[in-house]
């Protein structure tokens, strides 16, 4: 092509582009006054639980946000994967319910944990967010009213249940209002990105246990030192360059750090299971489940005489979990995850003969599955 074929490409191309970009405009146009038409609309919403007056007004209706997300998702045309479409709505429908009513959660900091990704991917990024340092602490905050709601992991893929939050159910009066599942990427970390002269590892015990086969192959050698969070071991790992952190890719932008190895996680299907805990019950959204705590006279078949109930009335059971009782009048707690509304038929006439059966029991919540 000789240079006069090339500039002629060349505009070709620009004009092209133009064109296109054009287009992008007029859409983008569109879409901001649809995005002003949606927030009014959120405002009158707003006004008409105001004037409603009830006592508790719910502005946060986590019922409604899931079924909103689980509706565009469904009619997501694409070509945007339906991950970021519910990323985008969720956005939208953050800055929509900050019109109404700013809501502050709290989150087992410090910030650039793994709970504060899940909690902005939950609440989205207009909402007022809180650290605390201990899951205990969390659970004051909410229950104080400092905090409307709060986020503390529950159980991850690799690493099993975080005790520490079921413990704190037995005692705290808070409901769960929501979950959230979050994909955790782990990666090696460090300021120069060079690791030749490095001999520590920092990281939570649950994130050096999800990479110990990679850490085992890669770096036998270096001592592996297990602190309060990732965000803390990113923290340490930004003042000594003799040392690196595994954390997430939060971590690594607050303290400046460079990722030598991402997703060095052994499981390629990471995730960890959150919490939003909060002082309402949650109206069913359609897709729900239901915790339970629940114990039981020890004896043979006591564990039986709980499940047969369940199964007699069709529920499913997604997962048990048993905790020693803080005192010695009972022995175990169970805490169980059933599929279902407490609002359901068969769900209230199990949780009636649960009742009749149990030494204690008391609905933790119900509340929407995690929606992607
Ligand atoms: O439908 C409501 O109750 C609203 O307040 C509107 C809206 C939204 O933007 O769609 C905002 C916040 C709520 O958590 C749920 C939905």
């Amino acid at each position: 092509m000789d240079s006069v074929d090339s500039k002629d490409a060349e505009k070709a191309v620009l004009t092209k582009l133009g064109g296109i970009r054009d287009r992008i405009d007029a859409i983008d146009n569109q879409i901001l006054g649809l995005l002003s038409e949606r927030a009014h609309c959120a405002e009158e919403v707003g006004e008409t639980k105001r004037e409603a007056g009830e006592k508790n007004i719910k502005f946060y209706r986590p019922e409604r946000e899931a079924q909103i997300l689980r509706r565009v998702t469904e009619l997501n045309p694409g070509p945007l994967a339906g991950e970021r479409v519910t990323a985008i709505f969720r956005e939208i429908i953050s800055s929509c319910l900050a019109l109404e009513q700013q809501i502050k959660v709290a989150y087992l900091g410090p910030a650039g944990t793994f709970t504060e990704a899940a909690a902005q991917k939950h609440f989205g990024q207009a909402v007022g967010t809180l650290p605390f340092m201990l899951i205990s602490e969390v659970f004051r905050e909410v229950e104080a009213g400092t905090a409307d709601y709060g986020v503390v992991p529950i159980e991850n893929s690799t690493g099993g249940v975080i005790s520490h939050t079921l413990d704190r159910f037995v005692s705290s009066p808070l409901k769960i209002c929501g979950e959230i599942h979050l994909a955790i990427h782990q990666n090696l970390m460090n300021k120069t990105k060079d690791m030749s002269g490095v001999t520590r590892i920092y990281s939570h015990e649950q994130s050096l246990m999800q990479c110990r086969d990679w850490l085992d192959r890669n770096y036998p050698g270096v001592a592996r030192i297990a602190v309060a969070s990732n965000a803390e071991a990113a923290r340490l790992a930004s003042e000594d360059p003799k040392s690196a952190a595994i954390a997430g890719e939060n971590a690594a932008s607050l303290y400046d750090l460079k990722i030598i190895s991402p997703h060095i996680e052994d499981s390629p299907n990471n995730v960890t299971r959150f919490l939003v805990i909060g002082k309402e019950d949650v109206p069913a959204s359609g897709n729900d489940r239901t915790s339970i705590l629940i114990s039981t006279h020890n004896g043979s078949g006591a564990l039986y005489h709980l499940l047969e109930p369940l199964k007699r009335h069709g529920l499913d059971m997604t997962r048990i979990e048993s905790r020693p009782a803080p005192d010695t009048h009972w022995d175990y707690f169970f805490f169980m995850d059933l599929n279902g509304h407490i609002s359901e038929d068969a769900m209230q006439a199990a949780l009636a003969e649960l009742d009749d059966e149990a030494e204690y029991i008391r609905v933790l919540g119900s509340y929407a599955k995690a929606i992607l």
